[in-house]
């Protein structure tokens, strides 16, 4: 039997860290033969709903679960933490946009980057997930003393699924046959589901589907504004394609990726592509041994992409400037 992986996930008793733990607990995330402990954060007045998800989680009798802790206390719930899996914060709701969350969950993320720098394993990753995730991620990392700026993520694996979806809809594939696709930027209505540089059975997407008017005008706002519309369609946000998203994209980074193929999540930015290093920016990443990563070079962006990508870098300088006094 392999040691257990210790994940810690904030916001636990949420709607994502309900459909996320049992995904976790059953194998999703590190595979049929890894044993994962869970370390569930909540704040104080949320404890007993969570006290209930555990009841569940014990009512599943998971072979893979080697235990649950909860608690409010961000060391304890950090300790040891492999995998931490921010996703605590408040949603939005209908009429505003991710960063208009900026200052009421900015804040959060101070004190959760510098336990995760106390008290998190030498090897911890960092997944931000609660919005605004690329910003919010750059404020905790900043407050991880310790912890290499590489290890931090921030989740736009949920806009990549949606491209992917929306392309293989039009072109009457399966989404499995959409390669290639890189969400650029912000996760925000800003960012670039590039759609150039992706393929469909291995052709560029531009001559699968020969309609640059709907690839412009419908798909990228389509993609962009996806989560407006399941708020809007659900009086509440996504919950169940974030947790997917999130299951995703902890496989992609623990799994070498395949051959000529990337993934998308935002990282630390070091000048890749122009963009300021520094900022958490998504892009196209690969690895190969599942533990180390690398951004993907030789992209080649049309004049319409960097125009695009340009956009939602600003908007990204944008929040860090907003949050400077959390930096
Ligand atoms: N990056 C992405 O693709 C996506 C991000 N999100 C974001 O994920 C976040 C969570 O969404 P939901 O689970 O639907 O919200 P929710 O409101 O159902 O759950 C959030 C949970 O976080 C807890 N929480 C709040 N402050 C906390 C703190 N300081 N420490 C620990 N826990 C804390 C709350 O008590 C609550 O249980 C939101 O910010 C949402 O916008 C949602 C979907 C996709
Ligand atoms: O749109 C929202 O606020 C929730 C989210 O991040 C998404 O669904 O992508």
């Amino acid at each position: 039997m392999k040691n257990p992986i210790t994940v810690s996930v904030t916001g636990a008793a949420g709607q994502i860290g309900y459909a996320l733990l049992f995904r976790i607990a059953s194998g999703a995330m590190f595979g049929p033969d890894q044993p994962v402990a869970l370390r569930l954060i909540e704040i104080e007045a949320a404890l007993p709903a969570l006290e209930g998800v555990v009841m569940e989680l014990d009512d599943c009798a998971f072979p893979l679960l080697a235990g649950v802790t909860t608690t409010a206390d961000l060391d304890e719930g950090f300790r040891g933490a492999n995998w931490a899996l921010l996703v605590g914060s408040v949603p939005r709701g209908p009429g505003m946009e991710r960063n208009d969350l900026l200052g009421i969950n900015g804040q959060i993320f101070t004190g959760q980057g510098e336990a995760i720098g106390r008290s998190a394993a030498d090897d911890v990753r960092v997944v931000v997930v609660g919005n605004p995730c690329n910003t919010n991620c750059l404020i905790a990392m900043r407050h991880a003393a310790g912890v290499p700026s590489e290890r931090f993520f921030a989740m736009t694996r949920l806009d990549e699924n949606r491209a992917k979806s929306q392309l293989a809809a039009k072109a009457g594939v399966h989404s499995s046959d959409v390669t290639n696709m890189c969400i650029w930027g912000n996760h925000s209505s800003t960012q670039y589901p590039d759609f150039y540089s992706a393929k469909i059975q291995g052709k560029p997407v531009t001559e699968v589907i020969d309609d640059m008017a709907w690839l412009k005008d419908t798909f990228i706002p389509a993609v962009q504004q996806r989560g407006a519309a399941i708020i809007k369609a659900r009086g509440a946000s996504s919950a169940a394609s974030a947790a997917n998203g999130v299951v995703d994209t902890v496989r992609s980074l623990c799994t070498p990726t395949a051959a000529g193929d990337w993934f998308s999540v935002a990282v630390c930015s070091r000048g890749e592509y122009g963009i300021e290093a520094g900022l958490i920016a998504s892009m196209p990443i690969r690895t190969e041994d599942g533990k180390s990563w690398s951004v993907v070079e030789g992209v080649e962006l049309s004049e319409y992409s960097r125009e695009k990508i340009d956009a939602s870098v600003a908007e990204l300088q944008g929040e860090r400037d907003a949050v400077k006094h959390l930096l």
